[in-house]
């Protein structure tokens, strides 16, 4: 699904107008209509007092609409209207006209103004949406603020009253926060970002019927991943297949008291449909590994320094025509040595066009030179999957909020030709075509020790299968966060373990 820019929703705004054709009054009937589904279903009627707080613009006439189409329905309602301006928008003048047949409105015009909450209330925001142009003062400012303080539920109708859409608020900013944001046919950008977690809750999109063949052809640069979208890349397993079929992967995971990463990511490598899956690692893991993973296989360094992961057996006979991709680093740990194994395994797999997926510490090893130059030695194509720390690492440098990040992210991808997924809420995915996209499986439980070692060990088994880097990026990252997903049903987020979320890899 793209995710396009408010300039972009308001021509697709324009099109839908102009072509379907409707009037925009009705196509704001349509989206009114589309938030109050979502709501009678979310906020049963009778069970809450719903106070509706409008603000001048199309949002404002959104609010309107729904408090007409919520009265007959039979809630209890309170509508108030701000006058924080004297420009008002035609459509929310013809919703005010309407309304006020069935209903009075209440006006706010003054900060000193008294809303008495109680426990049953909900707040519903349309008092501005994608129409924000500058940080809210004066009346808007102290009715936000408010309503932040009331603790009802807030729900915001398209984007949290304040919030731009796409690009970042200032710290000081007063904005909304919602428990909820029901957004019409489009995500924003904005809802993607941790920065703003508090201020969007839980978003949902509602569809208005905006003219698909305009969005089909806007070229997007954000994407959202949809499950629908997402599952239709797994490929079917053909009945007369064999293990060939699915190839062979090879993993180079672990160190001395590092098994369990190795282990984590090789389970979860062979829970996600590969063939054949090797496990290069040091001498005393050999056991461990066999014990605990009889399906794999073992292929021990013969550094003779255990506690170390060295390799010095990177050739084209024990690698060309036996794997089909390689994954580096979960437990490797960091030192010139384990770097230098790394830089040749990244080598020979760009000679031989061997896909990788590099995670961990081999990040934090080709993160060790001052000037980066290691970075050279990855595949293109490859798959890196860090973390912020470790995306940080590999720039050298930070980011003041989350939109820099994004570019930084976006011109690391396109520069190195490789794929980043930036793991966090909502992964983001960057491509080197210059797109990004973003995951919409997971959760907080998931934020433990062992979850990244897990992720690649299932891109390493999809690239192992032959899915294209892009297929395995996304489809991975999303088949990890659907099994937290489960992982965090059955055993709770706080309770869950990585291991959970393998045993709950199901594709
Ligand atoms: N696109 C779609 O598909 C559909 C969209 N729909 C709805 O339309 C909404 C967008 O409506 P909108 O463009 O009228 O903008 P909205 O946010 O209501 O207000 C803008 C007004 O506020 C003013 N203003 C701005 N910032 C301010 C500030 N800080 N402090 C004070 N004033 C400020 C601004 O003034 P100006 O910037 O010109 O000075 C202008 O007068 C969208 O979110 C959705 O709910 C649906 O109904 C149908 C389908
Ligand atoms: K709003």
């Amino acid at each position: 699904m793209k995710i396009l820019f408010v300039n972009e929703i308001r021509e697709a705004d324009a099109y839908t107008i102009l072509h379907e054709p409707i009037d925009s009054i009705d196509l704001m009937e349509r989206a009114s209509s589309a938030f109050v589904s979502w709501f009678k279903e979310n906020y049963l009627v009778g069970n809450y007092k719903v106070k509706i707080f409008c603000g001048l613009g199309d949002n404002g006439g959104d609010g309107l609409a729904i408090a007409r189409m919520l009265h007959p329905l039979g809630y209890d309602l309170e509508v108030f209207v701000v006058k924080f301006s004297k420009k008002i928008s035609e459509n929310f003048d013809q919703n005010l006209y309407r309304l006020e047949k069935q209903i009075p409105v209440k006006i706010i015009d003054n900060e000193s103004f008294i809303v008495n909450f109680e426990k049953k209330d909900v707040i519903i925001d349309a008092l501005l949406g994608s129409g924000l142009s500058r940080s809210l003062e004066g009346l808007l400012k102290s009715v936000v603020e408010k309503l932040n303080e009331s603790e009802v539920p807030i729900i915001s109708v398209d984007i949290p009253s304040g919030l731009f859409a796409n690009k970042s608020n200032n710290l000081s900013d007063t904005i909304i926060k919602a428990t909820h944001t029901v957004s019409f046919q489009i995500p924003k950008l904005a809802f993607m970002l941790p920065q703003n977690a508090e201020f969007v809750g839980d978003w949902h999109i509602v569809d208005i019927g905006l003219n698909e063949d305009f969005i089909e052809k806007v070229t997007a640069k954000f994407f959202y991943s949809t499950p629908l979208e997402v599952e239709k890349l797994i490929k079917p397993r053909k009945k007369f297949s064999h293990k060939g079929t699915f190839g062979h992967a090879l993993l180079v995971s672990g160190s001395y008291g590092m098994m369990g990463a190795a282990i984590l990511s090789a389970r979860a490598c062979m829970r996600s449909g590969v063939g054949k899956l090797t496990v290069h690692s040091i001498p005393s893991g050999l056991a461990i590994m066999q014990m605990l993973l009889p399906e794999a296989m073992y292929w021990e360094t013969a550094s003779g320094e255990s506690d170390l992961f060295i390799s010095t057996q990177y050739n084209i006979e024990n690698i060309a025509n036996k794997f089909q991709a390689v994954g580096i680093g979960p437990g490797l740990g960091v030192n010139i040595k384990i770097k230098e194994s790394i830089e040749q395994l990244c080598e020979l797999c760009a000679e031989l066009s061997i896909p990788m997926v590099i995670d961990a510490d081999a990040l934090n090893n080709l993160s060790m030179d001052e000037n980066r130059e290691s970075l050279s030695k990855i595949p293109k194509n490859s798959i890196l999957t860090p973390h912020p720390k470790e995306f940080q690492n590999l720039l050298n440098k930070s980011w003041k909020d989350d939109y820099e990040k994004l570019e930084l992210l976006t011109q690391f991808a396109v520069n190195q030709g490789v794929i980043v997924c930036l793991k966090g809420a909502n992964t983001a995915i960057a491509l080197p075509d210059g797109t990004i996209h973003f995951n919409s499986s997971g959760n907080a439980g998931m934020a433990k020790a062992g979850s990244g070692d897990v992720l690649t060990g299932m891109i390493l088994a999809l690239l192992a299968q032959g899915y294209s880097p892009k297929e395995a990026a996304i489809l991975g990252v999303y088949q990890h966060g659907l099994a937290g997903d489960k992982a965090a049903q059955n055993r709770g987020m706080n309770n869950m373990i990585a291991s959970d979320i393998i045993e709950n890899i199901r594709f």
